[in-house]
């Protein structure tokens, strides 16, 4: 136990032993250790010296340029201190101003304010005054653009027109229309030879050799077959126009059965716009520029529609027994289209040989215009009669007889009279004989006066009616012959009106008085009748206003003396009518001769009372309306020396007549008219 306590005292020994030589090497190796840590830290306490030498320097440096900084700053500061002061300073003084400029300026600016408003107020008003004057400008501004569209169509229409008169100023316009062959007809020789530019016709007739076969004629114009509607009025429209301008015009057409009158101046039956004729044309014209001039002019239009048959004027717009001659205001094209169609209907047509709807009648249609100027008060009256003629045929090649050889001989009797009164128109003859037809009556004032006359002159180019072709071309030769003078305008302006009406009252007045003294003077001497007729033409003498009455023709002079007072169509066909025109009364309007015509029944009645007398009225009468024998011997030589028949057969016609009653001068029949020996 001992060895082993020993031995493990020896092991412990050498345990210790060793463990003490490990802790020796342990103890040197941690002393080499420290000491080389003991060395760098020395190294890095040296190190770290010199470092902080170094900065310590640097610092050093740092703060005498800090410091150097800061007396620098300092210094600026109380500078900027200084500066400031001063600024603030400068700036309370500004604020002060500023403050005492912005109470002066909100001051200013209430004025201001207050000016404005006041300005506001002002602008307004002088707005609506302007506004209320530029609507006011703008009214007349539109007024005056009418104004002057208006005055420059019119003026340029005017001028047109002017022209045309001139052009009119003397000779009747005669238009030559030659209708196609119709169908039918086709195939057949044709008399036309040629129509030259300027108004040459040449016929031909190729049964005769040489120059008897060839005849030239020359008018203001001639219309081959192809013209249409429209190109035939084109021409005469200025001359259609001109009434509304207060002229009056006359428009016929003449020629054979059968040549294209009512064609030219109607239109065929049923006729399209386009086929329309001159009547037609005409009033739808007249409409159109009625209405383009509205602002200057009013206008009234009125038609009336007559036909003359058997020397017997009818009414063709009226299906009363009415005789008058019924005026028919007319505001549309479609008005007047239904009226002619009824004037057309009611026209008188009997079939001859050579027409199957021959019109034996002349028809006139006759159109009013009143027209008032709104800003003169001028007002002016122009009339166009249209007249589609009867036929103008040889009676032996109608193989007429009977009845249709009367109307032939009315027929011829009134061309003949239309003949005889152009004529007498271009010899500046004192007496015009229009009475010697009804025809001539009804047209006289677009025949004389200062009317423009025109007429189409209808051809049948068919050889076979070669002979009717020449005697209608020589006539409408002689017609274009014929100077009328210049055409004038009816206008009168407000005051002459006014003046006319008094006028006419005072001698209404005067009439009156005359007419009691008269009577008075019967009551005192109811024997010495034949005294009191001396005295009454005293009375009528150039002196008595009575003679100055429209026309020369007293009032109560117009009446049918011996007529019975049945009206129109009586008084016009009755031989014994003393009723008549005078043929002084040329300036009469075309309505104040229906008017006439109006007048004839209501005197008639009045005239027994009246007169009392019939002897002593009759003489009067006679003598006031121009029934004088010098006068009638004029009448009577104007138609037969005339030299200006309705062409030969015409005058062929009226030798057949008076070669069976005499041609003996006019006489007054014992109820005082005047009677025409020819017929
Ligand atoms: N220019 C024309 N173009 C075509 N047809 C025409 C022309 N002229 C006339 N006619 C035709 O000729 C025929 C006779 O014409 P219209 O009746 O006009 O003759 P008119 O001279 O008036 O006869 P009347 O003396 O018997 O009244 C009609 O059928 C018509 O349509």
């Amino acid at each position: 136990m001992e060895e082993e306590k020993k031995k493990h005292e020896e092991q412990d020994v050498i345990r210790l032993v060793k463990e003490n030589d490990q802790i020796n090497r342990e103890k040197l190796a941690l002393k080499q250790e420290l000491e080389l840590a003991r060395k760098a830290y020395e190294d890095c306490c040296v190190k770290m010296e010199t470092k902080a030498k170094g900065a310590e320097q640097e610092l050093e440096v740092r703060l005498k340029d800090v410091m150097h900084l800061l007396t620098e700053s300092r210094k600026r500061v109380n500078e900027l201190e200084a500066y400031s002061e001063s600024k603030n300073l400068h700036w309370n003084k500004k604020e002060h101003i500023y403050q005492r400029f912005t109470e002066f300026q909100l001051g200013a600016l209430q004025e201001l304010r207050l000016a404005s408003q006041s300005i506001k107020q002002d602008i307004l008003e002088t707005q609506k005054s302007y506004l209320d004057e530029f609507h006011r400008l703008e009214k007349s501004y539109k007024t005056l653009v009418d104004a002057s569209e208006n005055y420059y169509a019119v003026v340029a229409e005017n001028r047109k027109l002017h022209n045309e008169v001139q052009e009119l100023k003397g000779n009747i316009r005669v238009y030559c229309r030659i209708r196609p062959f119709l169908p039918g007809q086709m195939g057949k020789e044709s008399t036309i030879e040629h129509i030259g530019e300027n108004g040459e016709l040449n016929v031909l007739n190729s049964s005769k050799q040489g120059k008897d076969g060839h005849q030239l004629f020359k008018f203001n114009k001639v219309y081959g077959p192809d013209t249409t509607q429209a190109e035939v009025y084109s021409d005469i429209q200025p001359l259609i126009r001109s009434v509304l301008d207060g002229y009056n015009a006359c428009i016929f057409a003449y020629g054979q059965t059968g040549s294209g009158k009512t064609y030219t101046m109607t239109g065929p039956d049923g006729a399209s716009e386009e086929e329309w004729g001159v009547n037609y044309r005409a009033l739808n014209d007249l409409f159109h520029i009625s209405q383009t001039r509205r602002k200057i002019f009013a206008y009234e239009i009125e038609l009336q529609m007559v036909e003359i048959y058997n020397e017997q004027v009818r009414d063709l717009l009226s299906s009363d027994a009415v005789p008058d001659a019924s005026l028919h205001p007319v505001k549309s094209t479609s008005d007047v289209v239904d009226l002619i169609e009824l004037g057309l209907r009611n026209r008188a047509m009997a079939a001859t040989a050579l027409n199957e709807r021959s019109s034996r009648s002349h028809s006139v249609v006759t159109i009013h215009v009143h027209g008032i100027d709104m800003k003169t008060s001028t007002s002016l009256r122009g009339s166009l009669h249209l007249v589609d003629l009867a036929g103008s045929e040889r009676v032996d090649r109608s193989e007429v007889t009977g009845d249709r050889l009367k109307e032939a001989q009315h027929i011829n009797k009134s061309l003949a009279a239309l003949g005889d009164v152009i004529f007498a128109l271009s010899q500046k003859s004192p007496h015009i004989p229009y009475r010697n037809s009804k025809l001539t009556q009804v047209l006289q004032n677009s025949l004389g006066g200062h009317a423009k006359t025109l007429m189409f002159v209808q051809l049948n180019p068919d050889l076979h009616s070669y002979a009717e072709t020449t005697s209608t071309l020589k006539f409408a030769e002689r017609v274009s012959g014929v100077e009328l003078g210049a055409a004038q305008s009816n206008k009168q302006n407000r005051e002459i009106k006014d003046l006319m009406e008094q006028v006419a009252s005072l001698k209404d007045i005067i009439a009156k008085k005359d007419e009691e003294i008269e009577r008075l003077q019967l009551l005192k001497e109811p024997k010495s009748v034949h005294q009191h007729v001396n005295s009454e033409k005293h009375v009528y003498g150039s002196s008595s206003p009575r003679k100055n009455f429209i026309g020369g023709i007293p009032p109560q002079t117009l009446k049918l003396s011996g007529g019975n007072g049945s009206g129109l169509t009586e008084a016009a066909s009755d031989h014994h009518n003393c009723l008549d025109y005078s043929d002084k009364d040329s300036e009469l309007s075309p309505r104040q001769s229906f008017d006439m015509f109006k007048h004839q029944k209501e005197p008639v009645r009045q005239s027994k009372p009246a007169r009392g007398n019939r002897g002593r009225n009759i003489s009067v009468d006679s003598e006031i309306l121009g029934f004088g024998d010098t006068e009638n011997k004029d009448t009577l030589s104007g138609i037969s020396c005339s030299g200006l028949s309705a062409g030969p057969d015409i005058d062929r016609l009226a030798e057949s007549n008076h070669s069976s009653k005499g041609v003996k001068p006019l006489e007054n029949t014992d109820n005082g008219c005047a009677k025409f020996s020819r017929f």
